[in-house]
């Protein structure tokens, strides 16, 4: 069955737990915390401070850090102390040390994907497939939620399946933005792992609902 992460970046940060809380008895599998610091991506969200606060009111939950973020490698131990469960950085950000990132990462402990943006030919992750545990496939311009999905990412995910089927490997695919009832299940179908919803679970009245539609599919 895809998991599915709700990004906390849609939620009223007055009352993260709650809302968390509110999402995991929903259904969700997952919490995925978007970091982004107005230079990557022109937009600042929050960092690791609030992920160890969320961490230690909830323990238990599994944390999908998404870095866009310059300087990946600097960050990552922190966030491994705050309490990532798995941390994925922009190959965009690091074109030439992405290995460098990928070792800083596990050596702080935590499991390690790699994301690209819309206009990234997906060739550009193949070499990671086997070595990487996750691929998040941007289905928005990384920066804000709320946008709409781009049409053509279920060919960009079904291309990096095929050639994960080639290769004989089992790293995660994992698609982010403007996922919902709608967009979701063309992503299941072209083979998607893990999905990543804000808007449509946070926003929702009954995010039970959206999250049954998701896992039936
Ligand atoms: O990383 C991002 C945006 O940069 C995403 O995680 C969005 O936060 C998802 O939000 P929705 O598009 O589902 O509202």
């Amino acid at each position: 069955m895809t998991k599915i992460a709700a990004s906390i970046l849609s939620a009223d940060f007055a009352n993260l737990k709650h809302d968390c809380t509110r999402l995991l008895e929903a259904g969700v599998d997952l919490m995925h915390f978007d970091v982004m610091d107005g230079h990557f991506v022109p937009n600042i969200s929050y960092g690791a401070p609030v992920l160890k606060c969320l961490h230690a009111a909830m323990p238990d939950v599994y944390y999908d850090v998404h870095l866009m973020i310059s300087d990946p490698a600097r960050y990552a131990a922190d966030f491994a102390r705050a309490g990532a469960s798995l941390i994925t950085f922009h190959l965009e950000a690091v074109p030439d040390t992405a290995e460098e990132v990928i070792a800083a990462i596990r050596a702080a402990g935590c499991q390690v994907g790699i994301s690209i943006r819309p206009g990234t030919p997906v060739e550009a992750v193949f070499p990671y497939l086997g070595v990487v545990d996750l691929i998040l496939v941007m289905s928005v311009e990384p920066g804000f939620g709320g946008q709409k999905f781009i049409p053509t990412t279920p060919t960009r995910i079904a291309a990096i399946c095929a050639e994960r089927t080639r290769r004989g490997c089992d790293t995660l695919i994992e698609v982010d933005g403007g996922i919902n009832t709608e967009t979701g299940p063309l992503c299941i179908a072209a083979g998607v792992d893990w999905l990543v919803a804000g808007s449509s679970l946070f926003h929702a009245m009954d995010p039970a609902a959206v999250v049954n539609v998701l896992h039936s599919k």
